[in-house]
């Protein structure tokens, strides 16, 4: 059995299925939900697309939190047509949003071309101040957000980046830049999964993925996820 710890991160959480790892994740947004909320009237929550978070997403619904104080922004978004099935908004609308007020939901308009998305995108984190919580997910390659291994926006000065040529359909995208993801007061990773092994395992040794670039994040894994080696727990 090999053992590995995650470099730079804060936390570390295995759980034996994606169901556990739903529930636990789950609990400990509410919990940082209601920490942030006790010290200020707003919460900034930047969700991630894909398949893992949607579980938690359910959960997390069903809730009793206050809703009306938490604002939701989004990681990236795929430039696809409004309420398209792969949209991380769709999903996040289906899954988490229903009962959230519009005005709280802060979509990425990818629907306008990466370019003019990013810059309307940027001007809006602007105005939202800090993110208290980011929710991510991690890429069988290694990518988070829409930030891909070897893609010029790894490189991004700015919070929100146009993307371009991602190897995940669609190509076109829009991100948070890796600048914007670390300057979160808190961020989680979500990784469920056999497919996510060897990217998980790559971040272990070492290797220079965008998802390892993300530093003080806390982790929720599942068994599949470390099948064949054994994480420690990194405190
Ligand atoms: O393309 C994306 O992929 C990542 C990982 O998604 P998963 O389905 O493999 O969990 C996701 O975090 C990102 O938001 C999404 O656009």
């Amino acid at each position: 059995m090999n053992l590995f710890i995650l470099p730079h991160a804060a936390r570390m959480t295995v759980c034996a299925d994606v169901d556990e790892l739903a529930a636990a994740a789950a609990q400990r947004i509410a919990e940082l939900i209601e920490d942030t909320l006790a010290a200020q009237e707003v919460c900034n929550i930047a969700l991630a697309g894909g398949d893992t978070p949607h579980r938690c997403y359910r959960l997390l619904r069903e809730m009793s939190l206050p809703w009306t104080r938490i604002h939701f922004y989004f990681d990236d978004e795929r430039c696809l047509p409004i309420g398209d099935s792969k949209r991380n908004d769709t999903m996040a609308r289906d899954s988490l949003l229903s009962s959230v007020p519009a005005a709280n939901i802060h979509a990425i308009p990818a629907e306008l071309g990466s370019a003019v998305a990013a810059a309307l995108y940027a001007q809006e984190m602007a105005s939202a101040g800090a993110l208290d919580l980011v929710l991510l997910g991690l890429g069988e390659d290694g990518h988070t957000a829409s930030l891909f291994p070897g893609n010029a926006a790894l490189q991004a000065a700015g919070p929100v980046v146009a993307v371009s040529g991602a190897p995940k359909l669609p190509p076109e995208r829009v991100s948070l830049s890796l600048s914007a993801l670390n300057a979160a007061r808190h961020k989680l990773f979500l990784v469920a999964g056999s497919a996510k092994r060897d990217a998980l395992k790559g971040i272990a040794q070492g290797a220079d993925l965008p998802a390892a670039r993300v530093l003080q994040a806390e982790w929720y894994l599942d068994r599949n996820a470390t099948l064949g080696f054994e994480m420690l727990p990194c405190e």
